[in-house]
């Protein structure tokens, strides 16, 4: 048990699936896995491990924000020695050929969070997913069928910003969309040597201002689930 995580070792699988959403996780569970047990429940951060295709895997909620997904990613891996770590989230477009329900593998994520800063004394850490994974998911919606698209991402520290036309620099120098966690769980990989990938599913657009509901958010982005259950 660590102190943010109520399981016991063993509970938890060596790939996991990391949605902000801990009733997107229930959801994943429920959904795809077979025998789902929760493991964890404290702070309602919710956590389960079954099987799918007959391989363990487990989902688990990371809240949202690089210092939320940065505690659970740290204590999965050095707690529960969890060795790849796949978040599937959801990410709101800035280029206008990036559409609602597009899916975005976050090649590197840019940031505008401070914690890189402060680790690095001012210089830039440049967090990037791990080539297999990423290879891998590449070959897996291949075999779907599943459009993607890959590049650098946006993770931001702030959902609502002051300065809405903002986006636009970071727009023009080719990042693909916003979301809030990849650069914290790729950085706290890369420096316990595990594997980590940000699968996104894009939920609106600051281009065109389209939205889905937060129930879609919840429960509708099965094709990026699809390439990240193939991924134990
Ligand atoms: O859908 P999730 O995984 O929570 O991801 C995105 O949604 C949240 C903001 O609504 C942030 O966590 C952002 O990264
Ligand atoms: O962090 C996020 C997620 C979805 N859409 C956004 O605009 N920001």
């Amino acid at each position: 048990m660590s102190i943010h995580i109520n399981a016991k070792k063993g509970d938890v699988a060596e790939t996991i699936l990391l949605p902000g959403d801990p009733l997107r996780a229930k959801w994943i569970a429920e959904t795809y896995f077979e025998n789902p047990v929760c493991f964890n429940e404290v702070r309602g951060m919710l956590g389960f491990t079954g099987t799918y295709n007959g391989k363990k895997i487990s989902a688990m909620g990371t809240g949202m924000g690089v210092p939320s997904i940065s505690i659970y990613a740290h204590e999965l891996i050095t707690e529960f020695g969890v060795k790849n770590l796949i978040r599937v989230g959801s990410a709101g477009s800035y280029q206008a050929n990036v559409k609602l329900r597009d899916i975005v593998l976050a090649m590197a994520a840019s940031s505008t969070s401070g914690v890189n800063e402060l680790r690095f004394g001012g210089a830039d850490f440049a967090p990037t997913a791990n080539f297999e994974l990423f290879q891998k998911a590449v070959d897996v919606a291949k075999s779907k069928n599943i459009s993607i698209k890959a590049g650098n991402v946006m993770t931001s520290d702030e959902f609502y910003a002051d300065e809405f036309e903002s986006y636009k620099k970071w727009s023009q120098f080719g990042v693909l969309c916003v979301e809030m966690e990849t650069a914290g769980l790729y950085t706290v990989a890369a420096k316990h040597k595990v594997n980590a990938l940000s699968i996104l599913t894009i939920s609106d657009s600051l281009v065109t201002g389209e939205k889905t509901s937060s129930k879609e958010r919840e429960t509708t982005f099965d094709e990026m689930i699809k390439i990240a259950l193939e991924l134990a």
